[in-house]
């Protein structure tokens, strides 16, 4: 079984964060470890609380992880602040770990605040160019390019900008753009350099797509590890993630995450009617 390995904050609510990654990586059947960087308080409300822990703490986690398990792939969520960032990508470097997937998050879907604002740039020049792939948002794509007008949102121009902080390849994922319910199609952009390529799914009009960021890109670490190319990884995250959102389920009081486990419900629903 391969191993992964997400350095991600916690989100008490279990669908976002940490809790969303180890979800993911279960069902893809990767043995999911996990390297916590900052505990929210946090529900399906919001977050209430953001403690962040030092870095001695963040890095003794990954020292001890690293120094006993042979990882195939990682990814990386929220990291809080620049000084994270800096010695995780100092850890990453020293031991030549294969596949990081960057998911740079920087607010929850609730509004708050995930990223001190100094720590941008330290993303572009420290983690990125260790990354295999970066998977912002189109509100992330624009912070990290430095345009923040309304007129900039083409995802093409922003992956063009994108790839020259190193990756090596980029995705700009469309679910902000199609946030609005009467959208027809979440498509998301997959460029290395010199080809552009589109994942089209179905847009689901629902608000319960708390922690679709963090299992995307769990989900694609899962796939690269698993052996596949970057773009049957993506191409197979894609299906994951809009099944995901297609079977979430009531959680709480407010948005709801998604289903991680719609699959083997499939499977479990086609197996008692083979069997009944
Ligand atoms: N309503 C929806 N219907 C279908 N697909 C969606 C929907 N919302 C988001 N997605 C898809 O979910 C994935 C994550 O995209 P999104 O833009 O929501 O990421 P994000 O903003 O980082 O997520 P998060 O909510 O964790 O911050 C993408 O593949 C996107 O196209
Ligand atoms: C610990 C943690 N990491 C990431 C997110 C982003 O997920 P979302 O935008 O769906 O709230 C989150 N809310 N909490």
């Amino acid at each position: 079984m391969k191993k992964v390995l997400t350095i991600a904050g916690s989100d008490s609510g279990g669908g976002a964060g940490i809790q969303a990654d180890l979800k993911t990586m279960t069902v893809h059947q990767v043995y999911g470890a996990s390297v916590i960087t900052a505990v929210t308080a946090q529900n399906t409300l919001g977050v209430q609380g953001v403690k962040t822990l030092s870095v001695q703490a963040v890095i003794s986690q990954l020292d001890s992880v690293l120094r006993d398990i042979e990882f195939s792939a990682l990814k990386t969520g929220m990291l809080a602040n620049s000084q994270i960032i800096e010695q995780i990508a100092a850890k990453i470097k020293e031991y030549s770990l294969p596949n990081l997937v960057v998911d740079p998050v920087m607010v929850a879907t609730s509004g708050d605040l995930l990223l001190k604002e100094e720590a941008v740039e330290t993303y572009k020049e420290k983690l990125f160019p260790l990354a295999e792939i970066i998977t912002p948002n189109l509100y992330e794509a624009k912070v990290l390019a430095g345009v923040e007008t309304e007129e900039n949102n083409d995802p093409q121009v922003l992956a063009e900008k994108l790839i020259t902080y190193g990756s090596s390849w980029v995705l700009i994922k469309g679910g902000h753009t199609t946030k609005k319910r009467s959208a027809k199609k979440a498509v998301d952009l997959l460029y290395d350099g010199s080809q552009f390529i589109e994942f089209e799914a179905e847009h689901i009009p629902t608000n319960n797509t708390h922690g679709t960021g963090c299992t995307l890109s769990a989900a694609v670490a899962s796939n690269l590890a698993r052996g596949m190319d970057m773009e049957k990884a993506v191409g197979q995250a894609k299906k994951f993630i809009t099944g995901a959102i297609k079977n979430n389920f009531p959680v709480g009081q407010g948005n709801s995450p998604v289903n991680h486990f719609w699959r083997l419900q499939n499977l479990q629903h086609s197996s008692n009617q083979q069997f009944s």
